[in-house]
């Protein structure tokens, strides 16, 4: 197949771990016999230094027409002056916004072979498998903000049919799953809330019978999160909320460089980034770890391009790069064993155009269940 992916590194590790996953894409297309083009353009603070603007017209319209879009990272303390008139975060928010992706997937499933170094004890982990469906273009990142002497708003803004759509998705994904459904809000305190608790109540009793719907408050979902993380199945939550646990859940997984997403829209590309940022500490340094990257690059193969074989394949020559120990620094309790973030893209290429166990349908992968 011919397929056109925008290609948006960004700021930080953003080009580092970017370019492994688009190496990943262009192995993909050569043993599979596809024809992907690839167009990179500038998004977040690169964006302000060059034209003042951290989304100019010209990268949305290059998203816009693609078959999907590739993210890396932006920010960093270079644009972090809180006076500021931009930063590259705006950007981010606009492109989500631009692309109409309302649906943020991000799955969370430890690797067997990193449980043993994860903080939390082995046996919470083993049977970890959940997936966070957080809402991506609404809520308090949109809301209207304001500043003015000693005060400061944000406005946090949802409406039933905002809520409709993305428990429509993870009620959906939750009935191909265990059917277990935990949507997570903070309705003793906030309207938001209510309206939003209200609806998923209306939605799953209505459209989704045989789906089991739970409310839980985010600040012990937080805490359950790491008490008893395997008890998750399908999480639905607003923008700010699923922002926030899915970092905190990353450390199931051992690193927030294991995390990949795709966000998805009615209709339109998708856009596909690891759920970390730009992480100013280690940037330049080239050890970066570049699976979630990677990852979301195999979330892109399936879910925007439909080459679901390929996907597998990503995936399976992952957890089998990750099982071989191709690990970077941030995964490994001895430095001098670690890989840097371009000799762990090369391992990966190298298993996807070698490994006949990756490449065949019949052997089993990691397996993210959507
Ligand atoms: N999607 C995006 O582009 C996001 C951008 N940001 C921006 O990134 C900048 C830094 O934010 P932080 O709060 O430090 O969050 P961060 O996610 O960049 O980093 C948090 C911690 O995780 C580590 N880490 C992150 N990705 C890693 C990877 N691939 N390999 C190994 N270690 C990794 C970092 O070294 C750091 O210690 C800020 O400007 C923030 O606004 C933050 C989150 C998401
Ligand atoms: C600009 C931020 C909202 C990005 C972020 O933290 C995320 O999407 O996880
Ligand atoms: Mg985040």
């Amino acid at each position: 197949m011919k397929a056109k992916i925008a290609v948006l590194p960004g700021d930080g590790i953003g080009p580092e771990v970017t370019v492994q996953a688009r190496r990943v894409l262009e192995m993909v297309g050569e043993n599979f016999d596809h024809e992907f083009s690839f167009e990179e353009a500038h998004v977040g603070g690169i964006a302000i230094d060059e034209c003042g603007d951290p989304l100019p017209e010209q990268t949305l319209n290059l998203c816009r027409e693609s078959d999907a879009v590739l993210f890396g990272a932006i920010g960093g303390p270079k644009w972090d002056d809180p006076n500021a008139p931009v930063r590259p975060e705006q950007g981010l928010l606009r492109l989500r916004r631009g692309l109409g992706v309302f649906a943020n997937i991000r799955p969370v499933k430890p690797h067997p072979d990193l449980i043993d170094q994860a903080p939390l004890k082995p046996e919470l982990l083993r049977d970890v498998d959940l997936i966070v469906i957080r809402e991506l273009t609404g809520g308090i990142y949109f809301g209207h903000k304001s500043r003015e002497n000693d005060v400061a708003v944000d406005t946090c803004t949802y409406s039933v049919g905002e809520v409709e759509r993305i428990v429509r998705i993870a009620a959906s994904l939750a009935r191909e799953r265990e059917g277990r459904l935990t949507s997570v809000d903070k309705a003793n305190v906030l309207e938001t809330s209510r309206l939003w608790r209200a609806t998923a109540e209306r939605v799953v009793h209505d459209e989704f019978p045989d789906v089991k719907l739970e409310h839980v408050l985010v600040d012990a979902a937080a805490m359950h999160l790491l008490q008893k993380p395997d008890y998750f199945d399908v999480i639905v939550t607003e923008n700010m909320f699923g922002d926030i646990l899915t970092d905190e859940a990353s450390v199931l997984a051992g690193s927030m460089g294991l995390l990949p997403s795709a966000s998805l829209s009615d209709d339109g590309p998708g856009l596909y980034e690891p759920i970390h940022g730009s992480a100013p500490d280690i940037a330049g340094l080239g050890i970066a770890n570049p699976y979630a990257a990677i990852s979301s690059a195999a979330m892109l193969l399936r879910h925007s391009l439909k080459l679901d074989e390929e996907a597998d394949a990503v995936e399976r020559a992952v957890a089998r790069a990750v099982h071989e120990g191709a690990l970077t620094v941030d995964l490994v309790r001895d430095e001098r064993k670690s890989m840097t973030t371009a000799e762990v893209g090369d391992r990966v290429c190298e298993l996807l155009s070698t490994c006949t166990a990756c490449l065949s349908m019949s052997s089993r992968g990691f397996g993210y269940r959507f």
